[in-house]
């Protein structure tokens, strides 16, 4: 099927980067959100990043960001992905809310349209399970900000088929993007190895080995990286590493998952990184 339409349901952090990307593409886009003050905001911050990352890369745009924005088309319920050839899913990272919108995707959309589940941790197996098209279901583990990170993890479910997957790859070239392919498990591999970098990380602020400070110098003089551990987990939110790497204790079983006892009480003191104005470092 060729995909002209692609529908992407979630306005949020991700979602509404995945629009815009999409429409820059030259695709046409039906945005939808349960809730209609995300769809404002998220368009007029798709309009405001069309124009700044114009002016960044200092190259005429190669198109006015209000003909970009005319491709995107918004609702607040899901009866507009009937029109959709390809899907992108972006809401709450929780079961009980994603379940509810594939059961009902399933039986709106057209049968062989693709479903790309954007999460964190949910596994793509168990989402392929609650609709009758597992074989056109993967993770499209975009990452933030999508405009601009140029790689995505792409999660090949138990029984995602190969016709997918050379769908959503080629989709994804359009883009200007790299699609990786890995195997469907917790954490898949970003979250499994980050999640468990910056915990670490943690444990050695907690035990007074370096301050944050240093921790984070290291990884980008030592290593080159352009931001250290604390700074990411800064910049992802600290609710969500300690959610994420619940998860993946939960999933494993596996002790070296615990979350470090400081994680735990900055999230209960409301310290949650660049959100809250304060976390392992102050913005
Ligand atoms: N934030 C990140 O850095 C990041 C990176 C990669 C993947 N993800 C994944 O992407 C997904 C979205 O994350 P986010 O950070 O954008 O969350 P978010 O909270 O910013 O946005 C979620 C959006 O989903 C909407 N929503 C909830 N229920 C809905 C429904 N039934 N129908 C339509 N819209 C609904 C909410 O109103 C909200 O606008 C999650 O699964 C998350 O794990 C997030």
């Amino acid at each position: 099927m060729s995909v002209r339409t692609v529908g992407v349901i979630g306005a949020g952090t991700i979602g509404r980067g995945v629009a815009q990307a999409f429409a820059k593409a030259s695709f046409d886009v039906v945005l939808v959100d349960v809730s209609q003050a995300q769809i404002d905001s998220a368009i007029s911050q798709i309009g405001r990043d069309l124009l700044v990352n114009g002016m960044l890369s200092g190259r005429a745009p190669s198109e006015p960001p209000e003909d970009v924005l005319a491709r995107i088309r918004t609702g607040t319920g899901l009866a507009p992905m009937a029109e959709a050839d390809f899907v992108v899913e972006n809401v709450t990272e929780d079961w009980d809310v994603k379940r509810e919108v594939y059961e009902e995707i399933d039986s709106l959309c057209r049968p062989g349209v693709v479903f790309g589940v954007n999460t964190s941790a949910v596994p793509i197996t168990r989402v392929g399970s609650v609709t009758g098209r597992a074989p056109q279901i993967l993770g499209l583990h975009f990452m933030n900000p999508v405009p601009l990170m140029d790689t995505v993890e792409v999660v090949q479910g138990h029984f995602t088929s190969e016709q997918t997957l050379d769908t959503a790859l080629g989709l994804l070239k359009d883009l200007g993007k790299e699609g990786i392919v890995v195997q469907d498990a917790p954490g898949f591999i970003t979250n499994r190895v980050l999640m468990l970098t910056i915990n670490e990380a943690i444990f050695c602020v907690q035990e007074g080995i370096a301050s944050a400070e240093d921790v984070d110098k290291m990884f980008r003089g030592c290593f080159g990286h352009k931001m250290g551990p604390l700074e990411t987990g800064d910049l992802i939110g600290l609710d969500t590493i300690l959610n994420s790497i619940t998860v993946l204790h939960d999933s494993f079983r596996d002790s070296k998952y615990r979350p470090a006892p400081l994680l735990q009480k900055m999230v209960d003191a409301g310290l949650l990184g660049r959100k809250s104005g304060q976390g392992f470092h102050t913005y």
